[in-house]
């Protein structure tokens, strides 16, 4: 690199890689995960699953799409940084209302460009997601020792409990559906809607407008809700979120309630962190991953229909199958390592999956278990 760099990214082993900073200065500790997916970094970004990792992208050119509120997954980014091989070049789409680096800029997110991608990621596959520091001085003064030290040091996200802090402090209502040319969110048909209570582990906002457009009425509450919280609102079904951190820690509160719920043959659907928090309530166990899977092209296999799927996924840590008890069918693999990927109780309404219908990014092969879920509610209606 010619020019003199302004931000490097250090692994826990020592390795440093060298770039461009954009977005905020500074420096920040987090664990390194690569996104296979070739667009949505902004819905990649503000996906509240994302706390405390910086997020490489193996695509080369992050995209000049700019960033516009209506594809933020949440209030604001959440991952603590990203890396990638193309710096971000002015926006050129209609849809843009601020430029990637000013909007990272403002919410302090850092960015490293210039970075040998490629590299990267095969350092990842190699050694699982390292801890990393992702550094960012337009001075270019960089300690590598401490940030080498500082990076080692970071106990990683195994026992982290990171869906509280990104959950929603009080309970609102959500109403809003599907976006769809040329700008506008739907407002969903609001008769017979089904009452459904999402518990907020860290929820994208596509998920519950994907609820909506299917015909549900949504009520959204905190992480730490507790069953009876839940139940007093009356719902035809429960809703378990996507969200950061280890699902074992986060099972402290959400294993007790999510028992008490199945102890009612209420209809239950959870997506990625809720899936994995249900498999826990079900007496089965989670693992970390290596490296996990980020992108928007896992293929997936429901094993009982054989159908296979793309899917959009971003999770670190994964249900092991073999833990499952005998009421409990695993009903869907990753075709990529074998790993679990969805679940059903047998003979209840409940179930889950690993990976991400609601897209955001990624394809929208999946988007049919949102309809499930509302027929499951129909039934029981019924
Ligand atoms: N997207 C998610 O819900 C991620 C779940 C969990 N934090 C994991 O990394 O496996």
């Amino acid at each position: 690199m010619a020019q003199k760099p302004t931000a490097c990214l250090v692994l826990a082993d020592g390795t440093v890689f060298y770039g461009r900073g954009f977005g905020a200065t500074g420096e920040v500790v987090a664990e390194l995960v690569f996104n296979t997916a070739m667009t949505g970094y902004q819905e990649i970004m503000t996906d509240p699953s994302y706390a405390s990792q910086v997020v490489t992208f193996t695509f080369p050119h992050i995209g000049n799409t700019g960033t516009t509120a209506q594809d933020d997954e949440s209030a604001q980014p959440v991952a603590s940084g990203i890396v990638v091989k193309w710096d971000p070049t002015e926006p050129s789409n209609w849809r843009a209302t601020e430029d990637l680096a000013a909007w990272m800029e403002k919410y302090g997110r850092i960015g490293i460009g210039g970075v040998d991608t490629r590299r990267l990621t095969r350092a990842i596959r190699q050694q699982g997601a390292p801890h990393v520091v992702l550094s960012h001085d337009p001075q270019g003064q960089f300690d590598i020792a401490a940030l080498v030290a500082r990076a080692r040091d970071w106990p990683g996200l195994v026992g982290l409990d990171l869906a509280r802090e990104v959950s929603c402090r009080q309970s609102y209502h959500w109403d809003e559906g599907a976006w769809s040319w040329p700008g506008e969110f739907a407002t969903p048909d609001r008769t017979r809607p089904f009452h459904v209570v999402a518990v907020d582990y860290g929820a994208k906002r596509n998920i519950l407008r994907s609820l909506a457009q299917s015909g549900a009425k949504i009520t959204v509450l905190p992480a730490t809700a507790t069953a009876e919280e839940i139940l007093a609102h009356e719902p035809e079904g429960v809703f378990l979120s996507n969200g950061p951190g280890d699902p074992a820690a986060t099972g402290e509160y959400a294993v007790p309630m999510i028992r008490e719920l199945l102890a009612r043959d209420l209809p239950v659907f959870g997506i990625c962190l809720g899936h994995q928090m249900l498999a826990l309530a079900l007496g089965a166990k989670t693992v970390k991953m290596g490296h996990g899977h980020h992108g928007a092209n896992h293929p997936v296999r429901d094993r009982e229909t054989g159908k296979v799927e793309i899917t959009s996924m971003n999770h670190g840590f994964a249900v092991d199958a073999q833990t499952l008890p005998e009421n409990v069918v695993e009903t869907h693999v990753s075709l990529f390592d074998g790993s679990n990927c969805g679940l059903r109780v047998t003979g209840k309404p409940v179930f889950s999956v690993q990976y991400h219908p609601e897209a955001s990014p990624g394809p929208q092969d999946s988007a049919h278990l949102f309809g499930r879920f509302v027929e499951d509610m129909r039934s029981r209606r019924a």
